[in-house]
């Protein structure tokens, strides 16, 4: 019970109950106030009346004290209308001492009910007589009758009143105000703590009926895109159509509700065991993720968002509603980390990635608060003569406890806690500042390569800004830096990438593709994105002694960006071979172990200090021809064994 119902429900309690009495004894107090203040005022006249004529008789008797009760003429004076103004229905009589009427205004009682007042008449102190008044007050009962009609008339209106209109419009609002505090505004579907109390009575009764209750937590993929792109409104009418489609995949007597943002949840009470439950949940799970998958339209632009989902399941996988709940989460959490667009079941194990995960961003906001990263420099060579190009800066962070951690281990969790940005920026500066002193000192315009997120490139205008700023801020001239970009990140948003990778070309920076030919490579975005080197990934070099297919391979990558105007880069060369067999195929440039390992930064100072080249040039290349165009008649590779490589288009080589 919210306390925003409390007002209400007091209200409506009080109307109902303790209103209709108070219309009651309304109606039962004005009858009788009204005959109690009729009833002093017919006692009050009435003594007046007796008082006056018994004070005037006093002063008759007092004159004539032996004869008075005799002269009946003289005394009807004392007891008739005209002295006095008395009432009709009004009866005075005068009687002497034995109690013997000597005079009366009129002969009968006046009719019943009636009151009286009886003074006695003195004379020098003796009592010689009475005055008695009687007055009838039928008329006082007859009009609080009637006041007492009309009270309860008037009563019986108002509670008519009060029950059918007051009472229902309160009630009214008040059933709007609980569906309110109940329910989520936007989508209409129960709230968080609506869909808690459910599971809890849900619990309670499978608990009973030894059956089964299911949750499924729903948190939405790339919600944020559509707001981003194309406004609240947007992102609005999505959430509402979600809603709609949930509702769509659920039966009778289950529930689905909103419980903030773009996470939605849906409880299914099974009467089976858990395992079945289970099975059901899995398979409305499933149609929650189709559901999403489909393409939502607003304003005529179609756009494609998804949906991860968790389960548990009481009693296995916890037993209480709150646990049944987080552990729907953790399983949601899981299956948005194995990729999004899946269902995953909550397991134990999953508990105790979830701790390592919290401790994780727990230590990395202190790593980027008390600045524990660093950067390691990997040697970039010219594959022909052996030469010191520059370097890629690598990030690591060192942890105070863990010692140096891969960024492998955090960039993702970074990613994800919104860091990216920040600890970006700072890659860039660090690298672009240490380069541009280290050619300033070797007299050498030193590259260096720095990796960009695609949230970092998802910022578009303040991601070309925070370049700029960073090139002013170091003095690195522009054509030493390369930005490395992912061939997913151009995939995604072509239009917005295009125009965004032109604003950076405009810079003068350089742009490169990195693991390329382990997305799909599409040839159309490499004819029009403008990009100035190509890295292939470390995946064809490894394989190129064992599997002659990678040579033809890699060759038609150096070919394709040769005839496109780019360099290409080779990663992960590992051995002499390799470097030779490269070199041979004409592909430009070269990073890895055998060239040069990452580096601390003061390592690769002492490196450039030392002017030594890192690998001999190649005196005589050993043609490698033969061995391609041998390689290239020989079987094709199955489709799915090799590195993916989709070629739509033919390719001028
Ligand atoms: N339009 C709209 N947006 C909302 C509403 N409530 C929350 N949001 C936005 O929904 C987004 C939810 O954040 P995330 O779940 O991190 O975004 P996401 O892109 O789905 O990220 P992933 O779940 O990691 O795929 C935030 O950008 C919120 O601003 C709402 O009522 N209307």
């Amino acid at each position: 019970m919210t306390s925003a119902k409390r007002p209400l429900r007091s209200a409506a309690y009080w109307l109902d109950h303790v209103a209709v009495w108070l219309m009651l004894a309304v109606a039962a107090a004005v009858p009788l106030t009204y005959a109690v203040a009729q009833f002093q005022y017919e006692k009050g006249t009435l003594a007046t009346t007796a008082q006056t004529r018994s004070y005037l008789l006093a002063q008759y008797i007092a004159r004539n004290p032996q004869y008075w009760q005799f002269e009946e003429a003289r005394l009807v004076g004392f007891v008739n209308d005209s002295m006095l103004g008395a009432q009709p229905g009004e009866r005075r009589r005068v009687l002497d001492a034995k109690g013997q009427v000597a005079v009366e205004n009129v002969p009968q009682a006046p009719p019943r009910p009636l009151i009286e007042v009886a003074l006695t008449l003195y004379d020098a102190g003796r009592p010689v007589g009475n005055l008695v008044v009687e007055r009838s007050i039928r008329p006082l009962v007859l009009g609080t009758a009637l006041v007492s009609a009309a009270s309860l008339a008037i009563a019986l209106l108002l509670i008519w009143l009060i029950k059918s209109v007051l009472l229902h419009a309160l009630r009214q609002s008040e059933s709007d105000l609980r569906f309110r505090a109940e329910h989520d505004t936007l989508t209409s579907l129960p709230n968080r703590e609506h869909f808690r109390t459910r599971v809890v009575a849900a619990i309670e009764q499978a608990a009973q009926a030894r059956t089964a209750v299911a949750v499924l937590f729903i948190d939405l993929d790339h919600f944020k895109a559509i707001n981003d792109a194309l406004g609240h409104d947007a992102g609005d009418a999505t959430l509402c159509e979600v809603a709609q489609r949930l509702r769509s995949t659920i039966r009778q007597g289950d529930m689905v509700a909103r419980l903030s943002g773009d996470e939605f949840a849906i409880l299914l009470d099974v009467t089976h065991d858990a395992e079945v439950a289970a099975g059901v949940a899995r398979e409305v799970a499933s149609g929650v993720v189709t559901q999403c998958g489909r393409p939502f339209s607003f304003e005529g632009q179609v756009h494609r968002i998804g949906a991860s989902v968790g389960i548990a399941v009481y009693p296995s996988d916890a037993d209480t509603a709150d646990a049944l709940l987080a552990h729907a989460d953790t399983a949601m959490l899981n299956a948005k980390r194995a990729g999004r667009g899946k269902h995953l079941r909550y397991a134990p194990a999953m508990q105790e990635a979830q701790r390592a995960r919290l401790e994780l961003e727990g230590d990395l906001r202190v790593a980027v608060a008390e600045g524990q990263f660093l950067l390691h420099y990997q040697p970039l060579i010219d594959l022909a003569s052996g030469q010191l190009l520059g370097s890629e800066a690598l990030l690591r962070w060192q942890h105070p406890q863990r010692g140096l951690v891969p960024p492998i281990e955090f960039i993702t969790v970074l990613e994800e806690m919104g860091l990216i940005a920040e600890v970006g920026r700072w890659v860039m500066q660090r690298a672009c500042c240490v380069t541009a002193r280290w050619s300033h000192e070797h007299g050498r315009a030193l590259k260096v390569a720095v990796n960009v997120s695609p949230l970092q490139f998802a910022q578009g205008e303040a991601f070309v800004e925070t370049v700029r700023a960073v090139l002013a801020e170091t003095g690195l001239p522009p054509q030493q830096l390369q930005l490395e970009l992912t061939e997913g990140l151009l995939m995604s948003q072509s239009e917005q990438s295009l125009a965004l990778m032109h604003q950076l070309r405009a810079l003068g920076v350089s742009l490169a593709i990195d693991d390329f030919g382990t997305g799909y490579s599409s040839l159309a975005y490499l004819r029009s994105f403008p990009v100035d080197t190509l890295k292939i990934d470390r995946s064809f070099i490894r394989d190129l002694g064992p599997r002659p297919e990678h040579i033809t391979l890699v060759y038609a990558i150096v070919q394709l960006g040769h005839n496109l105007g780019m360099k290409v880069t080779a990663e992960g060369i590992e051995t002499a071979e390799q470097r030779s067999q490269l070199a041979d195929l004409r592909c430009d440039t070269g990073q890895g172990y055998f060239l040069g390992r990452p580096v601390p930064e003061e390592v690769y100072a002492r490196l450039l200090a030392s002017g030594e080249p890192l690998v001999p040039a190649i005196v005589a290349p050993v043609v490698v021809q033969a061995a391609v165009l041998a390689a290239a008649s020989g079987p094709v590779p199955a489709a799915g064994t090799g590195p993916t490589l989709s070629m739509p288009e033919p390719v001028p080589v």
